[in-house]
């Protein structure tokens, strides 16, 4: 049988079976989502960490590439109790490790009480524990990832929903979601993917009618180029942004954010919304946290858990973020409306704005 093992922050070794080979090295965390596992290990934002799936089996409705938030697995290497052989034949294809039949509440239980963590992953028919404690003594912190959205982004601009009439969204591509894309193509919109790094003159080109700052994986305070964006854009243009977008945003608006102790990563996050005092179930997968959201913007909505910022609004600017994923993929479908209010906000301005015609 395939050795497999993982090593964890302080050198605690793992034992379990291995399903597809290699060394990796990432941040270690963990999702509670019992479905959607193809949405997740396509998911950018989980890039430079080691995905464990507290749910016991993973795999049992197959892989379907229609489902795939991007064109290749994120996670440097998957953990489960249980992985069927189509996903382990998927991350062999994508020569990602994997390693099942070890005791995931135990490393659930260490990343709750400990935090997320460096660890090292070793797979293969003559690895041994020494190969997965080199790999953690090479674990970077996520935080030294700086240029981390250079492995996620698109290099050049892109340009969907050409033929579309509403309106013109400039999507800031830090690790964007397919499904965020799709979300607005739905809604009409004329979308333009740009790159994480996108200039000032890059936008302007676009004159859009909404800065859209998309989800990512890494440290928030890492993306200068789009925090210094939407410090640009903000009095003239709508700003909306998702998970990642909600935390630059903050930064970029006088705000902070802060590492969490492991984060919120599932499919059942509930959210309650203060105004309407409506509680909503979200997907969510984000190590980061808006700590303070400064003086120009005001939260609108929060975990139930927690109580951590889940929605902000601008104060005196047309600003709306969330810090979930409201295109819910995977389900559940409870925040879609979210798409619609940005568009409405970016109408809103697009018609005041408007020049009236000559008589
Ligand atoms: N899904 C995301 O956009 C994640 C945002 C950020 N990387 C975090 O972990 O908090």
């Amino acid at each position: 049988m395939t050795e497999a093992y993982v090593a964890l922050e302080g050198g605690h070794v793992i034992e379990g079976r291995g399903r597809a080979p290699g060394t990796a090295r990432g941040e270690l965390v963990f999702t509670t989502a019992y479905t959607g596992y193809e949405e997740s290990l396509t998911d950018p934002s989980y890039e430079e960490q080691v995905l464990t799936f507290s749910y016991p089996l993973i795999g049992n409705y197959g892989v379907r590439e229609e489902r795939f938030e991007d064109d290749r697995v994120h996670p440097r290497a998957v953990l489960a109790k249980e992985l069927t052989a189509d996903v382990a034949e998927w991350l062999e294809s994508e020569g990602v490790p994997a390693v099942d039949h070890l005791d995931t509440r135990e490393v659930v239980t260490d990343i709750r009480d400990e935090g997320a963590m460096k660890c090292g992953i070793a797979v293969g028919e003559d690895v041994t524990e020494e190969d997965a404690l080199e790999q953690l003594e090479q674990c970077k912190a996520m935080s030294e990832h700086t240029d981390i959205g250079a492995q996620v982004s698109v290099d050049e601009v892109e340009v969907y929903g050409e033929d579309n009439n509403g309106e013109t969204v400039a999507l800031v591509d830090c690790g964007a979601k397919d499904s965020i894309v799709d979300s607005l193509l739905a809604r009409d919109a004329e979308v333009h993917v740009l790159p994480y790094d996108a200039s000032v003159a890059d936008v302007e080109a676009v004159d859009p009618d909404v800065l859209f700052i998309s989800n990512g994986p890494g440290d928030p305070a890492n993306y200068e180029q789009a925090i210094s964006l939407v410090e640009e854009f903000v009095e003239d243009t709508p700003v909306a942004g998702i998970c990642l977008g909600q935390q630059i945003v903050a930064e970029a608006l006088g705000g902070t954010t802060e590492k969490m102790t492991f984060g919120h990563r599932g499919v059942n996050q509930p959210v309650l919304d203060l105004e309407s005092g409506q509680v909503v179930m979200t997907t969510q997968n984000h190590g980061y946290t808006v700590a303070d959201p400064g003086e120009h913007l005001e939260v609108t909505q929060i975990n139930v858990n927690d109580d951590t910022p889940e929605g902000i609004d601008g104060i005196e600017y047309d600003v709306i973020t969330r810090q979930y994923h409201p295109e819910a993929n995977p389900g559940p479908e409870d925040t879609l409306d979210f798409f619609d209010s940005v568009l409405e906000m970016a109408d809103e301005r697009a018609t005041t704005q408007a020049v009236p015609a000559d008589d």
